[in-house]
């Protein structure tokens, strides 16, 4: 183990603390979640947080917003010792999260959003207007506008979260955290979310930026903290530190940051997809006529904008979504031919096609259950895991076992609820599961999402190493940056339709202008 460093805090600095943590340490059940975390933030900086997967970032952030409390240690906010019971306490201190899975309530609009739960917020007449003036003065000041009537569930994504930033300032919020903030934003609205931060910075308010993208840290933060297992290893100015570094201080070794991939040798088409034609819950056309293959030993990455139908279509083509008008070949087998219903999910498996779906809270585990318990969920009747008519609960032990060693799936215990394990492996818990059952065609989506650049680097690997032995993968990300290392043929979503087709090589900018709908003559050119 790394020791940790002697002089953690704090990073010589004339301002006043913002934040001190001195000596927290958690602990659940077997895990030492944070131990002995020293930290000081200054004020009117932002402070980043890096680590692996389970380093213990949520934890020590969710115990100074007050969900959780320390066993050891203690919080001086402004210099003052101060006990966070709970959120409410967290907001009294001018402290405001905003979280990875927002907390909006989707119906109502932007203003409602804003004012639910504040202190003296009151709907009465008078109350709204001045709620609204407060709200317009905020979105002003910071220039984060927005429109107070609109309805939260219509707003991209990037404008929700500038919401859930509004409400925290409304609550007088002069500390801000934000755990993962960009997981589910484009490019550009990445870069809109931290030009707010700067502007923040500038008027005083203190962030700290729990993200796993090392050029975020690099391109916002003015210090940087290292989790590992638990404590804090490092801290350093950022000005003054590297991403290779970063990475070997997150993860102990040191990591590979580009994919290392040599010419792919397609063969003959495993999924082929014709005239493909999904809608969603509210009849709208997501997926609307489109047709592509993805041939053995080929990579084909889905280019898009979040919410452009990439998420339909592949919940379609792994059975989860009804199919309104298409065909769909799977190793040359027309599927749900001659009026047959589309297979399910369990009959696709069986057929050879695995999916790892971009939800994984919802559709991708049961988080009740066990480690074990999901590492072969979908796969619990393959003979290999029977006893008779009973479950054989020591091969599927043996089998999550194994997964975890190959996964480095942290905390490494198969009799866990899967609840328990930190976002990053729980996703390492799904790749697993449907990467390790040898498909003939993968279907994935996001699979980078919250995972540390230690487990990037391997998951990279394991999807180029399927490549190469002849599997065939659809690849969905909204990270450009993965599509573009990882694809063999890049084909672009917009509005639910494919605008464009490129080789491996294509541009950033020529791929952005493709995302936003531009497929006029820049984008051709
Ligand atoms: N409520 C809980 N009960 C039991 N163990 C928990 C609980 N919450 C977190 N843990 C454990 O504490 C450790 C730290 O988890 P935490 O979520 O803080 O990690 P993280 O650094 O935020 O990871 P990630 O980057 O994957 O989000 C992990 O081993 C996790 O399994």
């Amino acid at each position: 183990m790394t020791p940790a460093d002697p002089s953690p805090v704090p990073i010589a600095d004339a301002r006043p603390l913002a934040i001190e943590l001195v000596g927290i340490s958690k602990r659940f059940g077997a895990v030492q979640a944070n131990r002995d975390i020293r930290l000081a933030v200054s004020q009117g900086t932002i402070h980043g947080i890096v680590g692996e997967n389970g380093a213990g970032k949520s934890t020590l952030m969710s115990i100074l917003y007050g969900f959780y409390q320390a066993d050891e240690g203690e919080i001086r906010i402004a210099n003052k010792p101060v006990r966070i019971a709970d959120s409410n306490a967290a907001i009294g201190l001018g402290i405001g999260m905003v979280h990875q899975h927002f907390m909006l309530v989707p119906n109502f609009t932007v203003l409602e959003n804003v004012m639910l739960g504040a202190e003296g917020a009151s709907l009465l007449g008078s109350g709204i207007r001045r709620a609204r003036a407060e709200l317009k003065r905020l979105a002003d000041e910071h220039g984060l506008a927005i429109d107070p009537d609109a309805v939260v569930e219509d707003l991209p994504v990037g404008l929700q979260q500038r919401v859930e930033i509004l409400k925290a300032l409304y609550r007088g919020a002069r500390i801000l955290i934000l755990d993962e903030p960009t997981g589910v934003l484009t490019p550009a609205e990445a870069d809109q979310l931290f030009a707010v931060l700067r502007q923040l910075r500038a008027e005083g308010v203190t962030v700290i930026l729990i993200t796993h993208k090392l050029r975020e840290i690099l391109s916002v933060t003015d210090n940087v903290s290292v989790m590992r297992r638990g404590e804090i290893v490092a801290t350093r100015p950022t000005a003054g530190t590297s991403a290779a570094e970063l990475a070997e201080l997150m993860v102990g070794r040191r990591v590979l940051l580009r994919v290392e991939k040599g010419a792919g040798a397609p063969g003959a088409p495993l999924l082929s997809v014709r005239d493909l034609t999904v809608r969603d819950e509210r009849g709208v056309a997501m997926v609307d006529g489109v047709s592509f293959d993805v041939r053995a030993g080929e990579i084909v990455g889905i280019a898009g904008v979040a919410g452009n139908g990439q998420s339909e279509l592949l919940e379609a083509l792994s059975g989860l979504r009804p199919i309104e008008r298409g065909e769909v070949w799977l190793r040359g087998e027309a599927l749900g031919a001659g009026g047959a219903a589309y297979p399910d999910p369990a009959v696709l498996r069986d057929l050879g096609l695995a999916h790892v779906p971009e939800d994984r809270h919802h559709v991708g585990l049961v988080l009740p259950f066990t480690e074990a318990e999901n590492a072969v969920l979908g796969y619990h009747r393959d003979p290999r895991f029977q006893r008779g008519p009973f479950l054989d609960r020591g091969a599927i032990r043996q089998e999550a076992q194994a997964k975890i060693t190959a996964y480095d799936i942290r905390p490494p215990s198969a009799d866990l609820k899967t609840a328990n394990f930190s976002g990053g492996n729980q996703q390492k818990i799904v790749l697993a599961r449907e990467m390790e059952r040898d498909p003939a065609v993968l279907l994935i989506g996001q699979p980078t999402r919250g995972v540390d650049v230690g487990a990037i680097e391997f998951i990279h690997r394991r999807i180029v190493e399927m490549r190469d032995s002849g599997k065939a993968i659809l690849l969905v990300s909204v990270e450009l940056d993965e599509i573009r290392s990882l694809a063999d043929r890049i084909l672009v979503m917009f509005a639910g339709r494919v605008v464009g087709e490129r080789g491996a090589e294509a541009g950033e900018g020529e791929l952005g202008l493709l995302m936003a709908g531009e497929t006029g003559r820049e984008a051709a050119e």
